[in-house]
């Protein structure tokens, strides 16, 4: 699917505001797949549809997660998380998206996992520092991303960590799984001398 279309697919289900946050993550998440040598195509139509389920009612996303055997542990952490894990399903029904590296990307593109691919980081990265976010920590982690993707991503995990932690929020259990990892790997690089 070419970009005209996507964005025109995409506009009808988001607000002009959310609109605006899609199109800063499809020129950020292109600028790292530049740096980082990842397909850019790829990289643009996961930026695109990565809010496309934002919007839809709770109700609907809470049956398609029940439907489709997604973990029901999702259902348990206030309804912000549905949207990713929900919107890669819809991606691929509604959209005919069914390349497995943009499924993957939108459905972990708020949560992180285990294990991210190259895309599934760019995506998680461009969402947190595309040029309309405003907020503490936030220019930190774009200087990151411009020197390596997964001390970006690491330090994105664990000021997102912090945020929920402060604000008493539940966290997610796999976005601490997938800041220890990353962390692991960061450490034994150190010790190794590669950083
Ligand atoms: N790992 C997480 N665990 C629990 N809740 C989270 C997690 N990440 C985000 N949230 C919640 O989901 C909300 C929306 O997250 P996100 O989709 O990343 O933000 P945005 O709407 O700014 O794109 C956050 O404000 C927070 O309340």
């Amino acid at each position: 699917m070419n970009r005209e279309k996507a964005l025109e697919i995409v506009k009808e289900q988001l607000t002009e505001h959310r609109y605006q946050h899609t199109l800063g993550v499809v020129q950020t998440a292109l600028e790292l797949a530049d740096r980082y040598e990842e397909d850019s195509q790829k990289a643009e139509l996961a930026a695109i549809f990565h809010d496309y389920a934002k919007f839809r009612p709770k109700d609907e996303m809470k049956e398609i997660v029940r439907k489709q055997a997604m973990p029901e542990s999702l259902l348990h952490y206030g309804g912000e998380l549905l949207h990713a894990p929900v919107g890669a399903y819809l991606v691929e029904k509604e959209a005919g998206i069914d390349d497995r590296d943009i499924l993957a990307a939108i459905a972990y593109h708020t949560t992180g996992r285990v294990g991210m691919g190259k895309l599934e980081k760019i995506i998680f990265l461009a969402d947190y520092i595309e040029p309309g976010r405003k907020f503490p920590g936030v220019d930190e982690v774009r200087q990151l991303a411009r020197e390596d993707l997964d001390t970006a991503c690491l330090q994105a995990l664990k000021n997102t960590v912090t945020f929920l932690m402060k604000q008493n929020q539940l966290v997610y259990p796999e976005t601490i799984n997938a800041y220890n990892s990353l962390l692991a790997q960061h450490k034994n690089k150190e010790r190794n001398g590669g950083i």
